[in-house]
């Protein structure tokens, strides 16, 4: 018997854990993933490498018409300092709506996906029958982003990670289209107290109850 699509909508801030629990869900139900927040940093890489402004919206609509779900390259694109220009450009209505567009295609694959980013559950595929709200502290948050710089021999200091979790934050959470929140039927998942390995069987928890309730009607 074909199997149903499932798709899984994962929204959270940042280095809330919601990129590594998507991976390893997609992993775990042979599914395609998709990391929404590529894209805004693609858009956003592509500014700073041409030295244009971050609030030119014609250059960074021109950008996003450039994005290419197949070419991101992850080990690029995740310096911590394109994430914070991508919620920059974030803002830019028009930006979201092509980006918008090419992560929709990706979700409606005929085996269904996974996708993580701010407004999966809310905007990009608000029909999706699992919807996760990863969280954790700032803090917390902060801590995890610090131990991947320096992972990769990167030089900064707690505070200044703090201090930009919280502005990304505020950003993320306050423009006027499409900002960070949960759905109204997402389930969170505060990652605080949690390892990798304890916030998988959690989520994985929650998708099965999900899909074995949908089993029953
Ligand atoms: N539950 C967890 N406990 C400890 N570290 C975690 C947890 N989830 C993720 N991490 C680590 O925190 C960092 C940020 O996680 P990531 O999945 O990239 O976050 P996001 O996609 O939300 O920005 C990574 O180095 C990851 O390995
Ligand atoms: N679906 C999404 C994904 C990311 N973004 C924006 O892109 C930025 C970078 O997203 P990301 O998911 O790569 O960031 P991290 O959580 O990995 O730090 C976010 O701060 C958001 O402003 C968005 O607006 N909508």
């Amino acid at each position: 018997m074909k199997k149903a699509p499932l798709l899984i909508a994962i929204d959270g801030p940042a280095a809330s854990g919601k990129g590594t629990l998507a991976r390893r869900l997609a992993d775990y139900y042979h599914l395609p993933h998709l990391d929404t927040g590529l894209t805004y940093r693609a858009v956003a890489r592509l500014l700073l490498e041409k030295g244009w402004p971050l609030d030119d919206e014609p250059k960074a609509i021109e950008a996003a018409h450039l994005v290419e779900l197949a070419a991101l390259d992850h080990a690029v694109l995740s310096a911590h300092d394109v994430g914070e220009a991508a919620s920059r450009i974030a803002v830019i209505p028009q930006v979201r709506r092509i980006l918008v567009d090419k992560q929709r295609a990706f979700a409606g694959q005929p085996s269904g996906a996974v996708l993580d980013g701010r407004d999966i559950g809310t905007v990009v595929c608000p029909d999706a029958p699992v919807k996760l709200y990863v969280t954790a502290s700032p803090q917390v948050r902060a801590r995890r982003r610090l131990a991947e710089i320096k992972a990769r021999d990167g030089a900064s200091d707690f505070d200044t990670i703090l201090a930009d979790i919280v502005r990304r934050d505020e950003r993320d959470t306050q423009r006027a289209d499409s900002p960070l929140r949960p759905a109204d039927n997402a389930h969170l998942l505060d990652t605080s107290e949690m390892d990798i390995e304890t916030a998988f069987i959690a989520a994985r928890n929650i998708i099965d109850a999900i899909m074995a309730a949908k089993d029953k009607t």
